[in-house]
This record gives structure tokens, C-alpha cells and sequence, in this order.
């Protein structure tokens, strides 16, 4: 049954359980709901913090978008609710936290690892291309761990239809921001869902290096990011450094490109284009 299927939700129908963690725009807290014994993870929003970042616009989109997405590797967003001050996000509960504590903690993750979270990730991203939407902020602090080790990408606070020209204001780290995003050319420079691709390239670097391609000061980060200027360290293996470089590409539709024909290389194996 769909535990909080009436529509009239409000804060009392949930019991509100430890903190897990506070955001830049509010706190998350384990919750259930007291009818179903439904468990949960609750996010508060505060309008006016909200209205200060000039984000409401955002946040419907998110909670538009997000709500029409069902896949096993795509942190579920279940409704919402408001009250005078705030905004309650109902968000599936993630029981193995952030993927980035799991990250650090371990300093790198090894091959069967990274490459089991980003076969997952790909999945994700099939998904949610297909649907022309794109997430736009993939990074290990967006992505969740459920109870059985799966992943989750979760905040969709960045997320919205490709293609899409709009100028975001990017705050956080530059680390995963493809060039095309950096510094759009004209106005009417399009971007569309091959951003996430470029992050997916960064991503699953950080997960085998332990730290990010580009990573550098801000002003040497987009230098090197424009010119997709990075080493990939000895001990990754030729495969990885195979994917992370079909991904790494400054021209989005050349990062894993679809019908590729496999390269008639005179030594290796030339791969099918299959991501
Ligand atoms: O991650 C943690 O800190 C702890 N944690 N641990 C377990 C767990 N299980 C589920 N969720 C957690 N956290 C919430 C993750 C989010 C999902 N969707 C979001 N959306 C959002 O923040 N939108 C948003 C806010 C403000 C402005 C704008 Cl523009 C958009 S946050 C969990």
C-alpha cells in the first residue's frame, strides 16, 4: 500500500527520530509514520533560507521532477508537505548514509568496488536520461548508500529538463563541473544530460585515486578541467583507465558516444561502444 498515500500530510503524522545530518539548506531527520509505521527520512527547509539562496524555483523543480522518478538507484522523493515556515521533503531513508563518509573513511575504493557503484551509477543515469532529465550535481556527496550496499543518487536540487542554457550560479566544490558548464560561450550555448557523463568520468576517478582528476586551486581546477589535463595514476588498471578516459572528453557527444565503431587498433581489443 502507499503508506503516505493521503494527501493531507502534516508533521504529526510522523514521529521524528535521530538527526542524520544537516545540508547547507537544512536538516534531514530519520522519521516514521505513525499510522503505517512507514520509516523515512524527513528534510526541513526553511522558506526564508530558501527565499535568501533564491532557490524556491529549484526546489519545485526537484520535488516536480523527482516524484516521477522510480529506479532502484535513484533516491526515492515520496511527497512533500509545508507548513507556515518550512518544507518537508519525504525522501526514501538511505541506512547506509553518505557514500562520501564511506569514501574517505576507506581513502579509495578498490576496482570490484568502484566498479560495482559505477555499473550502478550508469544504470542511474540510463534512467534518468531517457527521460531527458539531467542531475547535474553528481558527486560522492549526493550519493547515498542503501541497507544492502546499493547506491542512490539523491538531491535533485540541481536537476532539471535537458537541454537546458540557463546560467546556474554553481556554488560548492568546481571539482565535477564539465568545461561546457565552466564557461558557457555565447548565450545560447545548450548543455544537455553529457554533463553527467563528464561527472561520471570524475567520479569514478575519485572512487580508484581517492581524490578528484582536477583537483587543484579554483583558478588551476577550471584551467585544467578547459583542457581536460589529468594523470591517471600506474596502479589503474588499463580497463579503468580505458572508461575514465571515453568519459574525461571535452566534446560532450564524444564522451562514450553510442554507435562507435570499435577502433581497429593493432594492439588491445577494440571494446563494443556499450557503456
Ligand atoms: O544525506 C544526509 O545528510 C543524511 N542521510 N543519511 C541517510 C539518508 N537517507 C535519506 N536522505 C538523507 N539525506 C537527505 C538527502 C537528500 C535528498 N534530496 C535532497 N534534496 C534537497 O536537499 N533539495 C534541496 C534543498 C535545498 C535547496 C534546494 Cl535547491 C534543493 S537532500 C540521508
Amino acid at each position: 500500500a502507499q503508506p503516505l498515500e493521503p494527501r493531507n500530510l502534516h508533521l504529526g503524522m510522523f514521529e521524528i527520530g535521530k538527526p542524520l545530518g544537516k545540508g547547507k539548506f537544512g536538516r534531514v531527520y530519520l522519521a516514521k509514520e505513525r499510522s503505517s509505521g512507514f520509516v523515512c527520512a524527513l528534510k526541513v527547509l526553511h522558506k526564508s533560507e530558501l527565499q535568501q539562496g533564491g532557490v524556491q524555483k529549484q526546489v519545485r523543480r526537484e520535488i516536480e521532477i523527482q516524484s516521477n522518478l522510480r529506479h532502484p538507484n535513484v533516491l526515492r522523493l515520496y511527497g512533500h508537505f509545508q507548513d507556515s515556515k518550512r518544507i518537508f521533503l519525504i525522501l526514501e531513508y538511505a541506512g547506509r548514509g553518505e557514500l562520501y563518509k564511506h569514501l574517505r573513511k576507506e581513502h579509495r575504493f578498490p576496482e570490484w568496488k568502484a566498479a560495482h557503484y559505477i555499473a550502478q551509477m550508469a544504470a542511474a543515469l540510463k534512467y534518468l536520461h531517457k527521460k531527458h532529465v539531467m542531475h547535474r550535481d553528481i558527486k560522492p556527496e549526493n550519493i547515498l548508500v542503501g541497507i544492502h550496499g546499493e547506491i542512490k543518487i539523491s538531491d535533485f536540487g540541481w536537476s532539471v529538463h535537458a537541454p537546458n542554457n540557463r546560467r546556474q550560479t554553481m556554488c560548492g566544490t568546481l571539482d565535477y563541473l564539465p568545461p561546457e558548464m565552466l564557461k558557457p560561450g555565447s548565450q545560447d550555448s545548450f548543455y544537455n544530460e553529457k554533463v553527467d557523463l563528464w561527472s561520471l568520468g570524475v567520479l569514478t576517478y575519485e572512487f580508484l585515486v581517492g581524490e578528484a582528476p582536477f583537483e587543484d586551486t579554483p583558478v588551476m581546477t577550471q584551467r585544467r578541467i578547459a583542457r581536460a589535463d589529468m594523470s591517471i595514476p600506474s596502479f589503474v588498471s588499463p580497463e579503468a583507465r580505458d572508461l575514465i578516459k571515453r568519459l574525461l572528453v571535452l566534446d560532450p557527444e564524444k564522451r562514450i558516444p553510442k554507435d562507435e565503431r570499435p577502433t581497429n587498433r593493432s594492439s588491445g581489443s577494440s571494446k563494443s561502444g556499450k557503456a
